[in-house]
């Protein structure tokens, strides 16, 4: 009987899921199937990719005559898809991404009852992600009480990183309660730099800042192809400007908003986390795309400001590096807006970086070189792959490897 693996990345309306085939204990895992739960709390959808991409399934998910289904229901119809489709399999285990994994949890661990009470307290640190995260995994257990489940964190990367990148000045009792920058979008950093050798080559160990450009956005300073910085912190508000976060602020902003203007913290919360970034400056809409595709001018600001922290972010880190040698962009708007890179890469002409606007603007979608021959940084194009990664960590976990090891196996 062939064995799986089952990858989730659960966010706050939809889930991502990915199924792995796993041929050996030890061997490559080759992905079955991929795909989306859109609209948990609504009206739920399914929809599922096969291994060529090819769409397999576009459907209502509904169990009952009430429309409002939570994680649960939505977790059934996928096991139930996957019962009927991935059949003469065993599913080994569920991998999940958890978002912060605090100072106690630096490496992939299998989930037990006490694991998921620790984890429940890093929820404040992260509103937006941990609670979803954890309730997949406790939809998952109620369905499927035997099935073993790993929680596989975007803090762990950073781990690395020297004391003076994680550390905030604050009084000592502070920082020993646990407050200090963790960084995030580790998974999707762990893989890029897992990969970077096969395009890069030796340049791979040297300066490479990585620009994680999604819903959550965040840049990653690698030496050795270890987190030297990043430019999330304590939480993922932290750093660049994104969809819907406002990034770096003054911490009197917070307080003048509480004293000064009298909100609550949920109110403050809400503000920062759900109502700032794209969003809040253009007024139209936390999606890059929506947004790049208005002419007002409250968009093209949106914009402006997104592409000068980014350029100023990056200068930060290039600090740190002394200097660049590459820098990489990924996830949904580094992937896909050749526009957003063109403006970024112009800012960035100091450090040495020379685009290709025809690479850049070329109709592709696998790693590619978009810097000219005589660019002094190379800058390149490398769509991430969290789910593989917590996949692999998932397997590692289960043949009691611990954490996987990017760097020993040079994948
Ligand atoms: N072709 C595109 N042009 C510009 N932005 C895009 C494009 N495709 C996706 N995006 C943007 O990518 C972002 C989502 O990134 P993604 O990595 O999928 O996020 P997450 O995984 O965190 O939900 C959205 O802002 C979306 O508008
Ligand atoms: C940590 C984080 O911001 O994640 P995402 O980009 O998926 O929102
Ligand atoms: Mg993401």
């Amino acid at each position: 009987m062939k064995q799986a693996l089952l990858v989730i990345n659960s966010g706050s309306s939809s889930v991502k899921f990915a199924a792995y085939d796993v041929a050996r204990p030890d061997s490559a895992l080759a992905r079955i199937a991929n795909g989306r739960i859109e609209g948990i709390g609504g009206k739920p959808r399914l929809l599922v990719w096969g291994q060529d991409g090819a769409l397999l399934e576009d459907s209502r998910i509904s169990v009952s005559a009430d429309p409002v289904l939570g994680p649960e229901e939505a977790f059934e119809a996928l096991f139930d898809w996957l019962g009927r489709h991935a059949a003469g399999r065993t599913l080994l285990a569920v991998g999940h991404r958890v978002v912060h994994g605090g100072e106690r949890f630096a490496r992939p661990a299998r989930v037990t009852p006490e694991i998921l009470a620790q984890l429940d307290g890093f929820t404040p640190l992260a509103p937006l992600h941990q609670p979803h995260n954890l309730s997949a995994i406790r939809a998952i257990a109620s369905l499927l009480p035997e099935l073993a489940q790993v929680a596989c964190f975007d803090t762990e990367f950073h781990a690395t990183q020297p004391w003076v990148a994680q550390a905030c000045a604050l009084p000592r009792h502070i920082t020993e309660a646990g407050v200090k920058r963790y960084g995030f979008h580790g998974l999707s950093y762990e893989y890029i730099a897992s990969v970077l050798p096969g395009h890069l080559g030796a340049a791979a160990n040297g300066r490479v800042v990585v620009a994680h450009l999604g819903n959550g956005a965040s840049l990653c300073a690698m030496q050795d192809r270890r987190s030297v910085a990043s430019t999330m912190g304590f939480t993922a508000l932290d750093g660049l400007m994104m969809g819907t976060r406002c990034g770096s602020l003054d911490p009197g902003v917070v307080l003048y908003l509480m004293s000064g203007l009298g909100m609550s913290v949920q109110a403050v919360e809400k503000l920062l986390y759900e109502q700032s970034g794209l969003l809040g400056v253009s007024g139209i809409s936390g999606d890059m795309r929506t947004v790049e595709a208005s002419d007002t001018p409250e968009a093209r600001q949106a914009i402006e400001l997104y592409v000068y922290r980014v350029g100023q972010q990056l200068g930060s880190l290039a600090a740190p590096l002394g200097g660049l040698d590459a820098l990489v962009f990924t996830a949904g708007i580094g992937e896909n807006s050749a526009s957003l890179r063109r403006r970024v890469c112009e800012d960035a002409a100091w450090l040495g970086v020379a685009l290709d606007e025809d690479a850049n603007q070329a109709q592709a979608s696998g790693p590619r070189c978009i810097s000219t021959p005589g660019s002094r940084v190379a800058v390149w194009v490398i769509p991430t792959n969290e789910e593989l990664m917590i996949a692999r960590h998932t397997q590692a976990v289960l043949q009691g490897r611990g954490a996987h090891d990017w760097r020993a196996d040079g994948m």
